[in-house]
């Protein structure tokens, strides 16, 4: 990953005069997603790019080692073999850009890639991921167990509670808080936006997170009933989109809308990640037709 944002003092002046132009964040988004995608023969090329910003996920109750380790074979080896060869892409070393676990599962996602002698980083939700709904102390507690079980991304969440109520100050000490049980891993703040009501909430929770030394921002836990959206990424952008990101189209609109608000440079797993559970598998699925003309069937394409 890129340098640490250090963060700066909070100002609370500027926080208290944020005022989102909803209509317009609506207009925006709906010209990024009406805009034409990519030409066919570039399709390929972009889904790859895709592939390379995502954090493979998996965040479930039945995670066990052996589906942690899957999903990190999957990570390093995210898309046939063949089908990369087909487009001169076999030795670029193409994987995901991290695997993301529950803390509990951390030492087992490190000891399968160091198994398979991959230097990919594991990232790790914590601060009572989804809710965040723990007392202080075991959110920190939680924080510093990851990382020294390996995990060198942490994806926090923020106290939902303290943005509601407009408590930015609480907030901004929790998040430094937070930093600094890091160490040295990066830190993502996940606002789980479909919680926190409008435009402007996101914008403030947004500037609060980044005050507050966030190397990256992140839209949801995938747990809320509303995940990543197009409009609250315009509000937002310099950030990981994720939960509820299934297909290779959507992927497509994701980098897009990166590509237009921000420029070609933000198309990098340094400053743009994907969190996904299962987009992927479409990616690979497209990708085989780009590359054979045919549909594959689901067993032909195994999936962490
Ligand atoms: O951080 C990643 C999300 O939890 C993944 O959500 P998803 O399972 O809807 O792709």
């Amino acid at each position: 990953m890129s340098a640490r944002n250090p963060g700066t003092e909070l100002d609370l002046d500027a926080i208290s005069k944020v005022r989102v132009n909803t209509q317009a964040v609506l207009k925006r988004a709906q010209q990024i997603q009406g805009h034409k995608l990519l030409k066919k023969q570039w399709q390929a090329a972009w889904l790859l790019k895709a592939v390379t910003c995502i954090d493979l996920t998996t965040l479930a109750g039945d995670d066990t080692p052996s589906n942690v380790h899957r999903l990190c074979l999957k990570a390093i080896q995210p898309i046939r073999h063949d089908l990369l060869r087909k487009l001169d892409m076999n030795d670029k070393g193409v994987t995901t850009a991290a695997v993301c676990v529950y803390p509990s599962r951390v030492a087992d996602a490190v000891t399968s890639l160091k198994a398979a002698n991959s230097s990919l980083p594991v990232a790790s939700v914590a601060t009572g991921f989804p809710a965040g709904q723990t007392p202080l102390e075991t959110r920190l507690q939680e924080v510093r167990m990851a990382v020294s079980d390996g995990a060198t991304e942490i994806d926090i969440v923020i106290n939902r509670t303290l943005a509601l109520t407009g408590q930015w100050k609480a907030m901004y000490d929790e998040i430094r808080q937070f930093r600094e049980a890091c160490g040295d891993a990066h830190m993502k703040t996940i606002l789980a936006i479909g919680e926190l009501g409008t435009f402007t909430n996101v914008y403030k929770a947004s500037m609060v997170a980044m005050m507050a030394g966030s190397d990256f921002i992140k839209t949801s836990t995938g747990k809320e009933s509303v995940n990543a959206t197009y409009p609250v990424a315009i509000v937002m952008v310099g950030f990981k989109p994720a939960g509820g990101i299934r297909t290779a189209q959507e992927s497509l609109v994701w980098l897009s809308l990166i590509k237009e608000e921000l420029g070609n440079d933000w198309l990098c797993p340094q400053l743009f990640r994907l969190g996904a559970s299962s987009l992927l598998a479409d990616i690979e699925r497209q990708i085989y037709h780009h590359v054979t003309g045919q549909y594959a069937a689901y067993h032909e394409l195994p999936m962490a």
